[in-house]
């Protein structure tokens, strides 16, 4: 078992007139990774931004902050070279968004980022298995993407359980509706990326909540550990 409990906040509905501002407080407030939302309009009926803000907050922040680019868009290929030129760290794509799964993560690879996958609620978990070999994160949506402060689907909990039981050393990451609210749920099923936007962006506190959405995980992980 080699993972970590790690929390990454979801800048979606930060204020994004001050988004170098925002990352920075959410890295101050012990975040361990910031999860940036990349959306295109197409495969969510929603539009974000791109690789050039990308860069520009690269260069905003400095080498340090992890970023996680949860890239919601139709044509996955497009963006791997930009994102890594500028700085992105991790490249998530959909499943659901590309024909080749398997060229993808070779051109990721190469271009020096990790590589995650994700899946829509209503694609298996079986589908993503194939690939949990090649990648270094499974992306479990706990809802439909395109938008911050939805209700967390605690129905997905299943496909965590099973990736967790049959990939022990995978990183698996939660995205949508998680807060102190669902995260027990989420560390008991065994995710340990845990991305958490307006519970902890709209919070007096987020220096609290990410502290316990990281204690929540973190003892899930020993008691399994302990269990086995
Ligand atoms: O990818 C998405 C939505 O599509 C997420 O990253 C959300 O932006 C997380 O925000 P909350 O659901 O936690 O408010
Ligand atoms: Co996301």
């Amino acid at each position: 078992m080699s993972y970590t409990a790690k929390i990454g906040p979801s800048i979606l509905n930060s204020d994004l007139a001050c988004l170098g501002a925002e990352c920075s407080r959410m890295m101050d407030c012990g975040a361990d990774y910031l999860h940036l939302d990349v959306m295109d309009g197409h495969f969510v009926p929603n539009i974000t931004f791109g690789h050039p803000v990308v860069e520009c907050l690269r260069k905003n922040l400095g080498p340090e902050p992890f970023f996680d680019m949860h890239m919601m868009v139709s044509r996955p290929e497009q963006w791997v070279q930009p994102m890594a030129a500028a700085g992105a760290n991790q490249y998530t794509f959909h499943l659901e968004a590309t024909t080749n799964p398997g060229a993808l993560i070779k051109d990721i690879r190469h271009s020096g980022m990790k590589v995650g996958l994700g899946i829509k609620p209503g694609t298996s978990v079986e589908d993503l298995a194939p690939w949990a070999g090649q990648i270094d994160m499974a992306l479990v949506m706990t809802v439909e993407p395109g938008f911050g402060g939805q209700k967390f689907m605690e129905d997905m909990m299943p496909k965590v359980n099973w990736l967790r039981s049959q990939f022990p050393s995978l990183d698996i990451e939660v995205d949508g509706g998680v807060g102190p609210d669902s995260i027990h749920k989420c560390a008991e099923a065994g995710a340990n990326m845990i991305v958490s936007g307006s519970a902890i962006m709209k919070s007096d506190d987020p220096r609290s909540v990410i502290s316990l959405l990281r204690n929540v995980c973190t003892e899930a992980i020993q008691k399994r550990s302990l269990d086995r």
